[in-house]
């Protein structure tokens, strides 16, 4: 019997972000492995004209919950979604909400986060650390809580290059950027963000380590743990492999390539991918739980959730597994055949960019245009463009974190907590990993048929027919302008001409003899 599933097993549990990537492998393994849990708590905000139930239904709609529906039938009832917007005062909670979460709840997983990395600091800060804050003081007032996991990222502090399982101070006192982005207007605010972030290379990483220093200080009496993973990518292996449903991280980038749009990034092949796998990030999460609700540990602990120390693959054969796969599983309607390259520097960059981005994209558009139709291709590329420019901070380096508390917690569970909350991705096969990974996004992100991949690969092989047949009418183009040109030109031409007439000749010479 598992430990940790029995633990949890009667519980109220508060969980913020509930709707996000993380939250919802993390609600999915916790109805899994305990069905018997007593109510979930979400906080959820209205969006995109759907209600909360309606939010609440297509979650569980959704593939990622089919096993759930089979051992805990009843999952609807025992989610409870209340209506909270972090960005407001006391999350706008009502007040019949509120008591019932303060009087009832037992563990708080505060997952949500803004997790763009060029959002504005006011709203970084209100999100990422503000909302951290009131979140510790709603936990202050609820008498029977246990424990409380904070989920922070990884990148936190990578202005260092060795990171270790602490919290590390902040330049400014997170009070005071609290403080002052109550009274500074955005203009002044826009400002003294790059100074106030300095080698921080964003708003999500800086405020990510402010939050930190937050729990850290003002966590008070609570059981607080501050869970840290690197870069979360598709399931490894629950509920099943593969299941992603956003766009962060690699996964668009994954599109961009399997599509044909990305065709270069400024990347180091060498350089460490702590790629990460979700339901990797929720086993650690589910043990850390259990671990700081049991045990109580003295102060807060931080748990990395990397892969680079332990079973470290790299950019250069991640990115060549990619296409690999796109071979076998090519993705529909693609712009060109999936062809990516790493650059290393500034001008092959600009080159790469003008040559393999821009220029087919203009043309593309030029083509749309002719045909009456709207262009679009250029505005998608700048986009991509755009993204590429914030990822590259993320793939030219890389990082050393310690893993002694995630190692720690690993050798307290039982054999069987090992088997059912797995954390340990030395048993991880990133070939097998990064194949499941490009499946997913096929189908759970493009919702794409897989009877179609025989279409798929007939399309790419138009592609590439009219990309050889595009290649030769520029060279022929390219060298009838040459030769009428330069005189240098007109002399290899006529050489090779009359090579080619004098082998010809001496081949049909050769064979009337034969004959
Ligand atoms: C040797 C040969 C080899 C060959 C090789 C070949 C290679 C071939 C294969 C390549 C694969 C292998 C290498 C992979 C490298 C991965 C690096 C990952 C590093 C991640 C580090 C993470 C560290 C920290 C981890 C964390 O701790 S936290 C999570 C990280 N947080 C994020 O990843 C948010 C990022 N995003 C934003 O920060 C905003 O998105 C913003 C970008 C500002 C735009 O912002 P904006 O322009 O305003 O536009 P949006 O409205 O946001 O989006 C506008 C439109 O772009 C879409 N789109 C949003 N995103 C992305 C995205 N990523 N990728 C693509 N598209 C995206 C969105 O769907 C919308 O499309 P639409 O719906 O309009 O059609
Ligand atoms: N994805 C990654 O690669 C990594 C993520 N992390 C951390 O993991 C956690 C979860 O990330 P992930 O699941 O990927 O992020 P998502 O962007 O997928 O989810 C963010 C969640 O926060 C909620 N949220 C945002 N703003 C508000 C608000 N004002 N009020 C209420 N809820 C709000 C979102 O709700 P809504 O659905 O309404 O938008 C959503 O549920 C974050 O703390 C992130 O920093 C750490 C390392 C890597």
């Amino acid at each position: 019997m598992s430990m940790i599933a029995a633990f949890y097993g009667g519980k109220a549990i508060l969980i913020t972000g509930a709707t996000g990537f993380m939250g919802k492998v993390l609600m999915e393994k916790l109805f899994r492995t305990s069905p018997d849990l007593k109510v979930v708590y979400i906080l959820v905000r209205p969006k995109q004209g759907q209600t909360l139930q309606q939010r609440v239904f297509q979650i569980l709609d959704s593939k990622l919950f089919e096993k759930v529906k089979e051992v805990c039938p009843n999952v609807h009832e025992k989610i409870r979604a209340i209506s909270a917007d972090l960005n407001q005062n006391d999350f706008a909670i009502s007040k019949e909400d509120m008591k019932e979460l303060l009087s009832h709840t037992n563990i708080i997983f505060h997952c949500a986060a803004t997790v763009r990395f060029d959002d504005h600091l006011r709203h970084a800060v209100q999100l990422n650390v503000t909302a951290t804050q009131q979140l510790l003081l709603m936990a202050s007032q609820m008498p029977k809580l246990e424990a409380f996991i904070h989920i922070s990222t990884a990148f936190s502090n990578c202005n260092l290059k060795h990171i270790d399982e602490v919290v590390y101070p902040c330049p400014v006192e997170p009070k005071k950027i609290i403080d002052s982005m109550e009274w500074l207007d955005d203009a002044i605010i826009d400002e003294i963000t790059p100074k106030l972030i300095g080698d921080w290379p964003n708003t999500y990483t800086y405020t990510k380590a402010l939050g930190e220093v937050v729990v850290q200080q003002e966590g008070g009496n609570l059981n607080i743990a501050i869970i840290r993973p690197s870069i979360m990518g598709a399931t490894w292996q629950e509920p099943f492999p593969g299941w992603v449903d956003n766009l962060n991280g690699p996964s668009g980038l994954i599109i961009a390539a399997g599509k044909g749009f990305l065709r270069s990034i400024r990347a180091t092949p060498m350089a460490v991918a702590d790629l990460i796998p979700a339901d990797t990030v929720v086993n650690l999460t589910l043990a850390v739980g259990w671990y700081t609700a049991v045990h109580r540990p003295k102060s807060t602990l931080v748990y990395h959730c990397t892969s680079g120390n332990l079973n470290p693959c790299n950019w250069g054969k991640m990115g060549l597994q990619v296409l690999a796969t796109f071979e076998k599983i090519p993705f529909e309607r693609a712009f060109r055949r999936p062809n990516a390259d790493f650059t290393t520097n500034n001008i092959t960059t600009h080159y790469w960019n003008a040559v393999s981005h821009r220029a087919p994209a203009i043309i593309y558009d030029f083509y749309l245009r002719l045909t009456g139709r709207k262009p679009r291709m250029t505005k998608l590329m700048n986009r991509l463009l755009r993204t590429l420019s914030m990822l590259e901070y993320f793939v030219n380096r890389s990082w050393e974190w310690s893993t002694y508390n995630t190692e720690m917690l690993m050798s307290e569970l039982s054999p069987e907590d090992q088997r059912v909350f797995n954390f340990d991705v030395r048993q991880l096969n990133w070939l097998e990993y990064i194949e499941n990974y490009v499946l997913g996004v096929k189908k759970y992100l493009l919702k794409e048929d897989m009877a179609g991949i025989p279409e798929a690969k007939q399309h790419l092989k138009r592609l590439r027919n009219i990309h050889y047949l595009f290649n030769t009418a520029l060279f022929l183009i390219a060298w009838r302008l040459l030769i009428a040109r330069s005189q240098v030109a007109r002399n290899v031409w006529f050489f090779i001409v009359s090579f080619c007439y004098k082998f010809l000749s001496y081949f049909r010479a050769s064979s009337t003899l034969n004959v």
